[in-house]
């Protein structure tokens, strides 16, 4: 691995774990509720001083004045929308080097094993992978099992498509929950971190993280939970306190006042 891959992924895993929050919704949702004014929303969410913030390079561009002390993560894919006949058709809105020249410190894209467009996705991570090599630009690969192969998720399809993306040269996976987690850290050779959801309870989304981590997960890349809860700086400090201080999800409820 490059010096920059080994710089850029110890800054962003200081302690081998890490919180990335997710703000990249727009480019495939729109403007749903909590990303409305990303500038007010960014200024909320690094209240609570995440790791990471994921965004798309024109976005990066935008609010970059905000962004001098977070890591970022752009995502780079982004033409299968929530409205569009076939969302899985993700292909790329910017190389790797728009991205970096944007603010990026690392680049993620999206793979949906078991879609119609698997091979095309693949392709995409590999390509997406050599440009980065020489750039020293740790990439992501953000790994959602789909239909028509995959009905439904276990922890053994997860790995599948997880160790498949490391196989490829991903040099972190970004992908679903499933329980036995650890069946997906222990045949990933890269780091894991678990994907957020729509929004639900936050104890169950806390106790998702924390299970996670308890599994070997590197952390989480947690989104809506996070920018559309009423209080985002103080779901990013629990969440924190989970992945980096062992902290049980019912300890960071009570200590924030969150529910
Ligand atoms: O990483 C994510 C989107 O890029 C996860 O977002 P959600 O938590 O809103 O599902």
């Amino acid at each position: 691995m490059s010096p920059g891959k080994k710089i850029r992924i110890k800054r962003l895993f200081k302690d081998g774990r890490a919180l990335i929050v997710a703000l990249d919704h727009g480019r495939r949702h729109g403007p749903i509720p909590g990303i409305e004014d990303m500038a007010s929303t960014l200024e909320k969410v690094l209240e609570g001083r995440p790791d990471a913030v994921m965004l798309t390079p024109a976005m990066i561009q935008r609010y970059h004045e905000l962004l001098s002390n977070v890591f970022v993560v752009a995502r780079i894919d982004g033409t299968g929308t929530t409205r569009s006949q076939d969302e899985t058709d993700d292909r790329l809105i910017s190389s790797v080097a728009r991205a970096v020249y944007s603010g990026a410190d690392a680049v993620s894209v999206m793979i949906y094993p078991g879609s119609r467009n698997e091979s095309m996705l693949w392709e995409k991570l590999a390509r997406v992978v050599e440009e980065a090599e020489p750039l020293g630009i740790p990439v992501m690969a953000e790994v959602v099992p789909k239909p028509p192969v995959f009905t439904s998720v276990d922890a053994e399809v997860v790995a599948y498509g997880a160790r498949i993306a490391a196989e490829l040269g991903a040099d972190i996976v970004k992908t679903v929950y499933a329980s036995d987690f650890s069946i997906v850290t222990k045949k990933t050779p890269v780091p894991v971190v678990v994907l957020g959801a729509s929004k639900a309870p936050l104890s169950e989304v806390l106790s998702k993280v924390e299970e996670a981590v308890k599994s070997g997960a590197a952390g989480a890349a947690i989104g809506r939970n996070i920018f559309q809860h009423e209080s985002p700086d103080r779901v990013v400090k629990a969440l924190m306190e989970i992945i980096h201080g062992g902290a049980s999800h019912l300890e960071v409820l009570k200590k924030y006042s969150l529910s």
